[in-house]
C-alpha cells in the first residue's frame, strides 16, 4: 500500500508556531487524520496538552513513548530553531530509519549539514521552507528532495505541504531566497498593516474600523494580483490618478524608500538564513 496523508504517520519533533501552523492545515483537511500525527515538545507537556485538546494530535512526553512515536512515523518533521538543530538533530540520529522521511522546517540548516550532523548520508531528507500561513490552508512552500528521496516521498512531502496551501520544489540553493519572499514574508505584510491601521486611528478612524478596512484591503489587493493575473505595477497604476490622493502618498512613500527597503530586506533575509546555515554547519563541524 503507498503510503498517502491520509495513512502516513506524522511525528513533529518540536512543537512552536510553524509545527502548530502545519499541524493545523493538515488536521483541518476533509480526510485529515489527527490521530496519526504525533508532537513532541521539550520540556512543555502544558503546550502540547493544549494542542492535543485544539486539533485532537497525539503527544509524547516520556521518554519511551517520544521513541516509540519517532519509530513509528513515516514522517519525521523537525521544527525547532536553528540554535537547537545541532542537539535535536543528534539526539535523533540513532532513532530514525533509513526508510524514514526526514522533513526539516528549519531556515538556513543545509540537507549537507543534517547529514553531516546525522553522521550518513542515505537519510531521505526534504528542506521545506513554508510559512505560518499554513494554518488556514493558504501557506506558500518550497521543498527541496536529497537524491535519497523516493518517488513516493517526494509525493506525500509535495502533498502535504500543498495540502497547507501551495508547494513549489525548488533546487535548494533556492531556498534561502524562497525564506525572504515567502517565509519571512508574512511579518512585512504585518508591519505594513499595522502601520496602515495606525494611520487610520491617527487620522480619526476607531481602531476597529481601522483593522476591517486595512484587512480587506490588504484581502482584496492580493485577490486582484491572483485573480486578474495582471501585474502588480499594472494594478498600482489603476488606483493611482494624476495628482490625486495616491501619487501623493507613494510619493511619500518614495520619500522613505519604501520599495528598496522592501527589497533589501527580502535579500537580507535570505542573508540571514545563509547565516544561520553557516554558523550550524561551522559548530558541526567543530563538534
Ligand atoms: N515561525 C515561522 O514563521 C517560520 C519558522 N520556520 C522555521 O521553523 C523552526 C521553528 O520555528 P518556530 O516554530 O517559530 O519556533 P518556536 O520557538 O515557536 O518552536 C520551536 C519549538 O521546538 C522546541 N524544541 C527545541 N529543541 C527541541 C528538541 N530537541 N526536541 C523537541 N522540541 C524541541 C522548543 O521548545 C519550541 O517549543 C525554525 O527553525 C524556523 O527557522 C520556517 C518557516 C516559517
Ligand atoms: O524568522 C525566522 O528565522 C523564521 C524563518 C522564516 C520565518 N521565521
Amino acid at each position: 500500500m503507498s503510503i498517502t496523508l491520509s495513512n502516513a504517520a506524522f511525528t513533529f519533533v518540536g512543537a512552536g508556531s510553524m509545527a502548530e501552523a502545519i499541524v493545523r492545515g493538515l488536521t483541518s483537511l476533509k480526510d485529515g487524520n489527527p490521530e496519526r500525527i504525533t508532537m513532541l515538545n521539550r520540556q512543555d507537556a502544558a503546550r502540547l496538552h493544549d494542542l492535543q485538546q485544539r486539533y485532537g494530535i497525539r503527544y509524547a512526553v516520556e521518554a519511551e513513548a517520544r521513541n516509540l512515536a519517532i519509530a513509528q512515523a513515516d514522517v519525521v518533521i523537525v521544527a525547532f530553531k536553528p540554535k537547537d538543530a545541532i542537539e535535536g538533530l543528534k539526539a535523533l540520529s540513532p532513532q530514525l530509519k533509513r526508510n524514514q522521511l526526514l522533513v526539516s522546517v528549519i531556515a538556513g540548516l543545509s540537507a549537507a549539514t543534517i547529514e553531516d550532523i546525522l553522521g550518513r548520508s542515505d537519510q531521505p531528507i526534504a528542506r521545506t521552507m513554508p510559512n505560518t500561513s499554513s494554518s488556514i490552508g493558504l501557506g506558500a512552500t518550497g521543498i527541496a528532495f536529497t537524491a535519497a528521496v523516493s518517488a513516493d516521498q517526494r509525493e506525500l512531502a509535495s502533498a502535504m505541504f500543498a495540502s497547507t496551501g501551495i508547494a513549489a520544489v525548488v533546487e535548494e540553493a533556492r531556498l534561502d531566497i524562497v525564506t525572504g519572499v515567502s517565509g519571512s514574508g508574512p511579518a512585512y505584510i504585518y508591519y505594513m498593516m499595522e502601520a496602515m491601521i495606525e494611520g487610520g486611528i491617527r487620522g480619526g478612524l476607531t481602531p476597529e474600523a481601522a483593522r476591517q478596512l486595512t484587512v480587506q484591503t490588504v484581502l482584496g489587493a492580493a485577490k486582484m494580483v491572483e485573480l486578474t493575473g495582471e501585474e502588480p505595477a499594472e494594478l498600482r497604476r489603476k488606483v493611482t490618478s494624476p495628482n490625486g490622493t495616491t501619487q501623493a502618498a507613494l510619493e511619500t512613500l518614495d520619500r522613505f524608500d519604501f520599495a528598496a527597503g522592501v527589497t533589501q530586506a527580502v535579500l537580507r533575509a535570505a542573508e540571514r538564513a545563509g547565516e544561520l546555515g553557516q554558523a550550524i554547519s561551522a559548530q558541526a563541524a567543530n563538534r
